[in-house]
């Protein structure tokens, strides 16, 4: 894991559009993306670029389950707010947590994937080491799958929401192999609240109780920190 320590979010969303703006030129087409607080930063500066968008995929990491997709905190809804508005993609695929048949949707995701190979995916991570919606005890060859939401994230995730009551229980998630299968990826991580997860995803030991931590099993992996996350390392 390469590490780059970073003062602020602002300078950590520089970062990780430089990378971006590598990798693209290099030839990448499909960006695997996440929604939270932490990729804001870096959405704001691909918002404020030139680089064109139009030919390229986007495979989104998660979905809330049951919320309508103009729902305010629908992933597919912050999606178009921070970054497809401003910035048109050719495809912007993200998995449908309204679907009818959540287990046939999870499948469908999977071809998705596995159609469009994943150049570059970024990452934040919860406060339990979950990346995208995975859980810890979450297996490191799951695929796409339906997640029950861990307390320590509904209570993270309530700020977002009027209250915690509101807060989805259920997601959809890309696996932790869909997600070893980009062949770069891009972690973003700031604040004391995920020191430990940090920590834990870089110098603990590989274990399925820290999902992140299966990132320590790819070769291309950016882990761009402010110094409160980066302060246990
Ligand atoms: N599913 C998302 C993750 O993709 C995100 O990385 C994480 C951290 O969120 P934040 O960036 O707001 O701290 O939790 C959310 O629940």
């Amino acid at each position: 894991m390469k590490i780059i320590k970073v003062a602020d979010q602002v300078e950590g969303g520089k970062k990780g559009f430089e990378i971006l703006s590598e990798k693209m030129a290099n030839g990448a087409k499909t960006l695997g993306l996440a929604t939270g607080s932490t990729p804001v930063e870096f959405y704001k500066q691909v918002v404020a670029s030139d680089l064109d968008f139009s030919d390229m995929t986007s495979v989104n990491l998660d979905e809330y389950v049951g919320l309508d997709a103009d729902h305010e905190q629908s992933y597919r809804h912050f999606m178009g707010e921070q970054l497809f508005n401003a910035k048109p993609f050719k495809v912007n695929y993200l998995p449908n947590g309204k679907a009818e048949d959540l287990q046939a949707e999870a499948k469908h995701y999977d071809q998705i994937i596995a159609e469009n190979p994943i150049d570059l995916q970024i990452l934040g991570i919860g406060s339990n080491g979950h990346i995208g919606f995975n859980e810890p005890g979450t297996p490191f060859d799951s695929t796409t799958h339906i997640v029950d939401l861990a307390e320590s994230t509904i209570k993270d995730n309530a700020r977002f929401f009027e209250n915690e009551e509101e807060v989805p229980k259920k997601a959809i998630s890309m696996g932790i192999a869909s997600i070893l299968g980009a062949k770069s990826i891009v972690l973003m991580a700031y604040g004391e609240n995920k020191a430990d997860a940090v920590a834990a995803m870089v110098n603990g030991e590989q274990t399925e109780d820290l999902p992140a931590s299966a990132l320590q099993n790819h070769d291309d992996v950016y882990v761009i920190v402010d110094e409160a996350a980066a302060s246990k390392l």
